[in-house]
């Protein structure tokens, strides 16, 4: 079980497990652009003809290609947005997978595990849960282009073997990746004339799917290979050069090719197997955390705003999967902990019907019910993190959460005031400027030197992917809150439209301790529009 905050992998476990979640925004679900696999005829950069799972997966496999797993380099390391010039990476998949992958890329979801991601998630969506790839974080992107490596269609059987050996393939894991990775899409004639040269369906990119059921994660591929009555471009397409899955499918005299279209059970299984290993291709020095997998009980949302009377309101959220808490018949209880370590009086948590969570496709995890809790402290007693207690009425039997022992932190040590910040839009000479305003309140102020607001922003911007740098402005103190040891803190911070709204850090420092309020997210600060 984790212990809540883990940097590493809350991000990446949110965008993974809780697709459709009420605190999003729609377009915050990634898994959306994947939904029933199907072509997005009139979505954004796409066209007909073209999906984005199909899309996903061979922006993937291209990321990976480039792995020379004996010299231990290259790999699912994003290096693909550096090379998308080139000819062996034709046609807009690689483009628009950066583009809506890439809005999930912050501090804490490199851009190479959201290409990771977005194989498994258009895997899943596409085999309608039938394979669900194991996924672990801790991808760590490239600064610039790799070698090249991508195997193209005109090649030989013996460039290819040699090619997939350097990843890390045997013949057999050969034949069985491309069998995988031809299952989903087709070729299309616009970006390769040469295997698809007479338009078949004008309007598709002139595209020629792999097999019959281009929206499906199934043998198909395998079964009208061995079949005969392939469409496959690759394999039986008019120009004998560029058929390569023909070479590939018979590399080892048609063995692999024909269990898989015998057993719809070993291709989903050996692709299983064979994906993860492909997205876990990384460079050696990487190391990859453990399979990720949800929360069981998970805060979000935690708010103190300071009252006028001494006192405080705590509030936030506590995300349940729905099968360890009884929506009608179990209590859900928060035991918030003083900043002393003094047990404080215990609060309900509330269940909305609304706020329910779940990923999108089948069997990508489990289903999750928020409940919501507020109470109200004394600013001396102060809070330091709380407890979660499920008790189920029926039964009496009763489970307590405590995040590995010490419960869950919840500080009043440095806090954004959502109430009193705001985000609005200024323009001065022309130019559109967003503005971060944000209030904190402060424990003990005079314990630091230093407050600021910290806004992540990429350091080269015109750059397809940038690292970022700690975009950082000081904050003042306003004033003390009479009767309390808290003082309130302002700051702006400024960004040219269009603006980066990676979430934001408060971070004060002093020479006894440093106390942080890190990955706050802009949806929580209130708009002005001027
Ligand atoms: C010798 C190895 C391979 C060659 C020569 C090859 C070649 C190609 C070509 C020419 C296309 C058409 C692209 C387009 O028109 O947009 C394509 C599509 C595709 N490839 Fe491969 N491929 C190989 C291996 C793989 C592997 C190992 C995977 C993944 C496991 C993969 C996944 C895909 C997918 C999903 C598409 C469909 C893309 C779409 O519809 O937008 N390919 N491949």
């Amino acid at each position: 079980e984790y212990v809540w905050p883990d940097e590493q992998i809350d991000e990446l476990e949110r965008l993974l497990f809780e697709q459709d979640s009420p605190f999003d925004p729609p377009g915050g679900n990634i898994a959306s652009f994947v939904s029933g696999c199907t072509g997005f005829a009139g979505g954004p950069g796409g066209s007909g003809g073209r999906s984005f799972g199909a899309e996903w997966l061979r922006n993937a496999y291209h990321d990976m290609s480039t792995a020379d797993v004996t010299a231990g380099t290259g790999g699912l390391d994003a290096s693909i947005v550096f090379e998308m010039d080139r000819p062996e990476n034709v046609g807009q998949a690689f483009s628009e997978s950066l583009s809506f992958l890439g809005a999930a890329y912050t501090t804490r979801s490199s851009m190479s595990d959201m290409f990771a991601m977005g194989a498994v998630m258009a895997v899943g969506q596409c085999s309608n849960g039938n394979i669900i790839i194991p996924f672990r974080a801790g991808r760590v992107d490239a600064t610039g282009p790799g070698p090249s490596g991508v195997p193209q269609p005109q090649e030989d059987l013996a460039t290819h073997t040699a090619t997939f050996a350097k990843q890390g393939f045997n013949v057999s894991e050969m034949i069985t990746l491309v069998a995988c990775g031809h299952t989903i899409g087709g070729v299309h004639g616009v970006d390769f004339p040469e295997i698809v040269p007479n338009p078949p369906n004008t309007g598709t990119d002139n595209t020629v799917t792999f097999d019959a059921t281009t929206n499906d994660f199934d043998n198909s591929v395998a079964k009208q290979f061995v079949a005969n009555v392939s469409q496959n471009p690759l394999a039986f397409g008019q120009n004998e050069t560029t058929r390569s899955d023909f070479r590939i499918f018979n590399a080892d005299g048609g063995k692999v090719i024909s269990q898989m279209a015998e057993s719809e059970n070993y291709f989903l299984s050996t692709c299983n197997a064979l994906l993860e290993r492909m997205i876990n291709t990384v460079p050696r020095s990487v190391k990859l955390t453990d399979i990720l997998h949800p929360y069981t009980v998970k805060p979000r949302n935690l708010f103190i705003t300071p009252n006028a009377d001494g006192t405080v309101f705590a509030t936030g959220f506590i995300r349940i999967i729905n099968t360890t808490v009884d929506a009608t018949k179990s209590q859900v209880l928060i035991h918030p902990t003083s900043r002393s370590g003094k047990l404080l009086p215990v609060t309900t948590g509330i269940r909305n019907n609304r706020l329910t969570a779940s990923c999108s496709y089948p069997n990508c995890g489990p289903d999750f019910i928020y409940y919501q809790f507020n109470t109200t402290i004394s600013a001396k007693d102060g809070i330091s993190s709380f407890t979660v207690e499920i008790v189920d009425d029926a039964s009496g039997k009763t489970i307590v959460y405590e995040n590995g022992g010490s419960g869950f932190p919840f500080s009043d040590a440095i806090q954004p005031v959502f109430s009193l910040s705001n985000q609005s839009v200024i323009t001065v000479d022309k130019v559109d400027y967003t503005q971060l305003n944000i209030t904190a309140l402060v424990l003990n102020a005079e314990d630091f030197s230093d407050v600021s607001l910290i806004v992540p922003q990429p350091l080269n911007t015109t750059a397809p992917l940038s690292p970022w740098i700690q975009d950082k402005v000081k904050m003042k103190p306003l004033n003390k809150i009479p009767g309390t040891e808290y003082t309130l803190y302002s700051g702006t911070w400024q960004g040219k439209v269009p603006t980066n709204t990676h979430p934001f850090d408060i971070v004060a420092t002093g020479q006894k301790s440093t106390v942080s309020s890190l990955f706050n997210t802009w949806d929580n600060v209130p708009q002005i529009f001027n």
